[in-house]
């Protein structure tokens, strides 16, 4: 909050005008500042310093609350995902104020949700309300089209609104780390002026990697500051904040079957991973994505979550999507929530967007030790354990 930019505040004009005379650009620059230096560059008395600082600091403070006042804020600004189940299950869908991530393989439906999500925003504006929404595209993976033909089968009353709705959906796409930080910088001016309720970063992981540091400490300590930007975006505005990740491989000793004594093989698809671009796996190492995975013995791999432990202990909720071992349908599974437990769900991807098929739920969840689930990276791998 100490970035945002003092022209975007509602100050008096007195001190617009004074401002304007001066190099202080952001809070931060006011606030590092003593208070007789502001009263001397600004020309304010004592109690217009007092007055001026104190509003400053106010906007730096974490708000204060109550647990009720939370519960009525949250619940307010929750995005349902659209099947009855999933959303009691998720306390009313995706939880606002906080950072919520979908991970899975490529082409499991990962832009589309966020398409799906970014349209229901829209449509929910009720009673001269015209919210928005903030898509950060890194892979260029973004369709109008697809956004209109969602809208047009999913809302046909609202089809002739259809040219405001996409006018709302403000797009930025990035190509470099520091532009993706110079973005995140500056959201928390475009949220307010905006409206916006939800944020989606799609994707993180692509992003990621452009990192440019020496040492990969330093590329986990980025992407760190990348997530408490955005969580505290989300919980100062009380927003959903949605990002997308990618998932990697690694290798993980063979469990021995307790019959024959081999440990379990890996499916040859199960190799059929995202080696697009380098990324930080489980252990914040680099997966170096052109070069083949080494074969190690008595290791078999397994698909999970790209860009480390450090970056899943700073997401809420972990919404893992994967393909069906024997159907056209996909899973989504609460794999990290802070309100539900362990589930499965089917969903398809439909001309409408996203359809979750209630019947095939499964929250009394009796599979693997979820701590030990594996990704379905490819239609037909069967769901085993690591
Ligand atoms: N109009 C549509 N109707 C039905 N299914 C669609 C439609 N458009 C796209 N799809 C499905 O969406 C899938 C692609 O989903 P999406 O682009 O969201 O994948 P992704 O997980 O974001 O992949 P990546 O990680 O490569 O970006 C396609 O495989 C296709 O099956």
């Amino acid at each position: 909050m100490s970035y945002r930019k003092l022209s975007s505040l509602p100050l008096q004009e007195y001190v617009k005008s004074s401002l304007s005379k001066t190099s202080l650009r952001t809070v931060k620059d006011v606030l590092l500042l003593s208070p007789l230096t502001v009263m001397n560059m600004l020309h304010l008395s004592a109690d217009q310093c007092k007055e001026f600082m104190d509003y400053l600091f106010s906007l730096c403070v974490p708000p204060k609350f109550t647990a009720y006042e939370m519960e009525e804020m949250e619940q307010h600004n929750n995005i349902p995902l659209g099947s009855k189940a999933l959303d009691t299950l998720l306390h009313g869908g995706l939880l606002s104020g906080s950072l919520t991530e979908f991970v899975g393989p490529p082409g499991v439906g990962k832009t589309q949700w966020c398409l799906y999500i970014t349209t229901k925003v829209l449509a929910g504006g009720r009673g001269g309300v015209h919210p928005s929404a903030i898509y950060i595209d890194t892979e260029s993976a973004v369709r109008p089209e697809r956004i209109v033909e969602m809208m047009t089968n999913k809302y046909p009353e609202l089809s002739s609104e259809i040219p405001q709705f996409l006018s709302r959906i403000h797009m930025f796409r990035p190509r470099t780390a520091t532009s993706m930080l110079e973005i995140l910088d500056s959201l928390e001016c475009i949220v307010v002026e905006k409206d916006a309720r939800v944020v989606i970063v799609d994707s993180i992981a692509s992003m990621a990697v452009s990192l440019s540091a020496s040492s990969m400490q330093s590329k986990a300590s980025q992407l760190s500051s990348w997530a408490a930007k955005l969580k505290s975006l989300a919980h100062q505005l009380n927003i959903c904040v949605i990002v997308t990740n990618q998932i990697t491989t690694v290798h993980k000793p063979q469990l021995p079957e307790p019959s024959s004594g081999v440990g379990p093989q890996p499916h040859p698809q199960e190799q059929v991973v995202d080696r697009r671009e380098s990324v930080l796996n489980q252990e914040d190492r680099v997966v170096d994505a052109a070069a083949p995975v080494p074969r190690l013995p008595d290791h078999t791999e397994c698909a999970i979550p790209a860009l480390g432990n450090a970056w899943t202990h700073c997401i809420t909720t972990r919404l893992i999507l994967q393909y069906c071992t024997d159907s056209a349908a996909r899973q989504i599974v609460i794999a990290k929530s802070p309100v539900s437990p362990f589930a499965i769900f089917s969903y398809i991807i439909t001309h409408g967007g996203i359809t979750i098929q209630e019947k095939d739920c499964c929250y009394s969840y009796s599979g693997p030790d979820p701590g030990q689930f594996r990704i379905r990276v490819q239609r037909g791998i069967p769901l085993d354990t690591a």
